[in-house]
C-alpha cells in the first residue's frame, strides 16, 4: 500500500526509497525471519532505534481516522484534539509496551547455598487487555519458585510479569508466556504461577457482570510431578492473599 497519510514524518529513510509504511516496513522483516506477530508477541527485536517514534506517529494517524469515523468532530471538539496522540502514545509505551520494548534486564545470581525450598512472590498486579476487544483485565499474580542453580532479584518478577501482561492477551496464554519467560531466566526446578482478573469485557459492555473473574493456573517441573509440593505452592499463596499488609 503507497502512503495516503498527510503526515510526511510517518515515513523513515527506507520508506522514502520503498514509499511503505514504518508498520509495514516492520511486518516485512517480521514475516522475512518466519516469525509471529500475534497480539501478544513481543516484536521489539524487528524496531530499529528511532522507528518507534515514526510508528507513533503513523498510528496516531489511524486513531483519527477511527474518530473521525465514529462521527466525533475532532477539528472542533477540544477535548478529543489530541486524544489520537495520546492513544498511540498509550498504546506503543504504556499499556502495549511488552510488545514494542525489550524485556527489562534482569540480572540472575548463582544459588550458591542450593537453595532448594520454595518461596512465593506476590501479589504482583495484573494490567493487561482482551485481544477480543482491548479493554482491560486486572488482577492479580503469584509466582512460586523452586530454585535451580539460578536465582534472580524479588522485583524482576513483577518487572517481567508487567512486560508479559503489557500486551493484548488471553489470559489462558498470557499465564504460559509468563511461565516461559521466567523459565528462561532462572531455570527452575519448579515453578508455579497463578492469576486472578477481572475481564472488562464481561464487567463493563457484553454480559455485564459486575464481580466475575478467572482463575487460572500453570505449573511445571517438580510442582507437576510432586503433589505435596504442588499443594505447598497453593497453601503459600492462600496464606500470602490473606496477609497483604504488615
Ligand atoms: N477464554 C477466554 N475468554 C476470554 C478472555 N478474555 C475475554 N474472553 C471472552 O472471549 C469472548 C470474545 O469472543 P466473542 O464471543 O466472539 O465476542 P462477543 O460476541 O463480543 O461476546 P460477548 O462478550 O458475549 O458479547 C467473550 O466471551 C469474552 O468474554 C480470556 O482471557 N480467556
Amino acid at each position: 500500500m503507497t502512503s495516503t497519510l498527510p503526515n510526511d514524518n510517518i515515513r523513515n529513510f527506507d520508506d522514502q526509497i520503498t514509499n511503505k509504511l514504518i508498520s509495514e516496513i516492520i511486518r516485512d522483516r517480521i514475516k522475512n525471519s518466519g516469525k509471529r506477530f500475534s497480539a501478544n508477541d513481543n516484536i521489539s527485536d524487528f524496531i530499529n532505534p528511532g522507528e518507534l517514534e515514526i510508528l507513533e506517529k503513523e498510528v496516531a494517524s489511524r486513531v483519527k481516522d477511527l474518530l473521525k469515523s465514529l462521527v466525533i468532530d475532532v477539528e472542533n471538539d477540544h477535548n478529543t484534539q489530541e486524544t489520537a496522540e495520546r492513544v498511540s502514545k498509550m498504546y506503543l509505551n504504556e499499556v502495549f509496551k511488552g510488545r514494542y520494548h525489550e524485556q527489562p534486564k534482569v540480572t540472575s545470581f548463582p544459588n550458591d547455598k542450593n537453595l532448594d525450598e520454595i518461596y512465593t512472590v506476590g501479589p504482583i498486579s495484573v494490567r493487561s487487555a482482551c485481544s477480543h476487544h482491548l479493554v482491560p483485565i486486572l488482577g492479580e499474580c503469584w509466582i512460586g519458585i523452586k530454585p535451580g542453580n539460578k536465582v534472580i532479584g524479588l522485583s524482576k518478577f513483577a518487572r517481567v510479569a508487567d512486560w508479559v501482561f503489557s500486551r493484548p492477551h488471553i489470559q489462558e496464554e498470557a499465564v504460559m508466556i509468563l511461565a516461559d519467560e521466567i523459565e528462561k531466566l532462572c531455570e527452575p526446578k519448579g515453578l508455579g504461577i497463578i492469576v486472578k482478573a477481572q475481564h472488562y469485557c464481561m464487567k463493563w459492555r457484553g454480559v455485564k457482570e459486575p464481580n466475575t473473574s478467572m482463575i487460572n493456573s500453570v505449573v511445571r517441573g517438580d510442582f507437576r510431578h510432586d503433589l505435596s509440593l504442588k499443594q505447598e505452592f497453593f497453601e503459600l499463596v492462600k496464606q500470602q492473599s490473606a496477609t497483604n499488609n504488615y
